[in-house]
């Protein structure tokens, strides 16, 4: 195994995590030990990755061994290894594969995206021109349109803005991001999961939270049932999972994947992976666009060039807009959205030097990794120009993995991209973003499974007509 620190006979370093936040914690760490650093927590030994190079000799180079979840963690207790998020084997390589399948089919990948995600924007600009000039907190409106893009394609519904549900649902799945945090105490100790999780403040609301979401989805997953037959339905995730089903029964073979239950598990998880991510960075992106006028006069300025008044932007306007691409990729880089993830070999492997045994515990600090100073020049700085050359073209750099890599990396990076460039330069595009308290927040961020911004207020206002900035005079 890796070095790392002698900890106490028996519990190992598991009481430090009770004194600090793991990412903190292992970050340090990681500067004695180096990028590869092994601990005892408990009975569990861990073996913790900061960088890009041993995340690509385990999950590219050894990419069928690492591709299973580490049991007995908080995330393993609540799911049951149901779903996609947490299963393994033939039952994750079959929900992954139908997945890939229906956002393939919804176009996300190729340009068709535009056209789901064009169906909420004008919707979602609507309601904000109605707050103008009033200090908001932008994230439930945005809430409600990033779920409606993804609830389409899986459920085939979509919420109205300010559907008192979708609100409660956006705040108890919030709540619950930031009750979980995969490299806490609790992931080491299974007998007191159930206590340390359930029984805190607020964690009464989760609970009920899951349960009454998972009774929404049987409802869901009846209504789809009935209307199975149905020419004149379109395909969403839930059609597909149901004819599949369907198929299987008639054949009389083993059901597989293709229960009930795991289409709730399914959902569940999709609700959570696709809304509270994407949202969380748009949210990051805001704060800094405020925090950063010199920023957002460029942002402001590419637009104008780019996009002009006469039309609204489009995904084909990201190979023109350097500036942008870079915002986009120092928010990822400095927000860090999801900033601790864990996998599992599924038998011994061999990593570099070392031997790790099958099933142990493998974290990846990918905050620690992108906040790493030995690649980054300057991290805790807000700069987007890291990421453009001298003569201002954006260059994609491989250290930048906020997704992961390998076979397990997110299924929804390539959807996650999209709405966030078309939300932003629309928002840009049509409103100028000012302060909406004083002071704003600290870029700190707000603990659990996503990483949040502080809560902060905007005050939006109508962007005038204005000259196109002056292209440079040719030579
Ligand atoms: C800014 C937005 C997002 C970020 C930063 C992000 C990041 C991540 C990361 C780091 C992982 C873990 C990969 C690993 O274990 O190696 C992951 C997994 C996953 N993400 Fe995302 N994600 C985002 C948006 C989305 C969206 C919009 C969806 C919805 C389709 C989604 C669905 C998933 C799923 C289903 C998994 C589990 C994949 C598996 O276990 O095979 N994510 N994401």
């Amino acid at each position: 195994l890796p070095p790392g620190p002698k900890g106490l006979p028996l519990v190992g370093n598991l009481f430090d995590l009770l004194r600090y936040n793991p990412i903190e914690y292992f970050t340090l760490l990681s500067k004695e030990y180096g990028p590869i650093f092994s601990i005892q927590f408990g009975l569990r030994r861990v073996v913790v990755i900061t960088s890009r190079h041993w995340m690509q000799q385990a999950f590219v180079r050894h990419a069928d061994t690492f591709t299973n979840r580490p049991h007995g963690t908080v995330m393993h207790f609540i799911g049951g290894g149901k779903g996609v998020v947490m299963t393994e084997g033939q039952a994750w390589r079959d929900s992954r594969r139908l997945l890939t399948l229906v956002l393939k089919e919804f176009g996300v990948g190729s340009s068709k995206i535009e056209d789901y995600i064009g169906l909420e924007l004008p919707e979602f600009i609507e309601t904000l021109k109605k707050e103008v000039g009033k200090p908001i907190e932008i994230h439930p409106d945005l809430a409600t349109s990033v779920l409606n893009i993804v609830w389409h394609m899986f459920a085939g519904e979509r919420f109205k803005t300010g559907d008192p549900f979708l609100k409660w649902m956006v705040t108890s799945i919030e709540r619950t991001a930031n009750l979980i945090n995969q490299g806490s105490f609790l992931n080491f100790v299974p007998l007191v999961q159930f206590i340390g999780t359930f029984l805190r403040p607020r964690a009464f609301q989760v609970l009920f939270s899951l349960v009454y979401r998972m009774m929404y989805f049987n409802g869901v997953i009846r209504q789809h049932r009935k209307q199975l037959d149905d020419p004149t339905k379109n395909m969403d995730l839930v059609f597909a999972f149901l004819r599949e089903q369907k198929k299987i029964e008639e054949a009389h073979q083993a059901p597989g994947i293709f229960t009930d239950s795991q289409l709730r598990w399914l959902l569940s998880d999709l609700f959570v992976a696709g809304l509270d991510t994407s949202v969380s960075a748009m949210r990051w992106a805001l704060l800094f666009i405020v925090k950063h006028p010199r920023v957002a006069d460029k942002l402001r300025d590419e637009i104008l060039q780019v996009v002009g008044h006469d039309r609204k932007p489009c995904l084909s306007d990201r190979e023109t807009m350097p500036y942008m691409e870079a915002f986009i990729s120092e928010t990822l880089r400095y927000s860090v959205v999801v900033p601790i993830i864990t996998h599992a070999p599924s038998h011994d492997a061999n990593l570099g030097p070392y031997i790790i045994p099958a099933g142990t515990m493998v974290i990846t600090n990918l905050h620690g990794a992108l906040h790493d100073p030995n690649v980054w020049e300057n991290p805790s700085e807000f700069r987007p120009e890291r990421f453009l050359t001298p003569e201002g073209k954006f260059f994609k750099d491989e250290n930048l993995v906020p997704f992961s890599i390998g076979r397990r990396s997110c299924v929804g990076e390539s959807l996650a991209r999209a709405e966030i460039f078309l939300f932003l330069t629309t928002i840009l595009h049509t409103f100028e973003l000012k302060p909406g308290v004083d002071p704003l927040p600290p870029l700190s961020y707000v603990d659990g499974l996503f990483l949040h911004p502080q809560p902060y207020k905007i005050i939006l206002e109508l962007q005038q007509p204005r000259h196109r900035p002056r292209e440079p005079e040719k030579a």
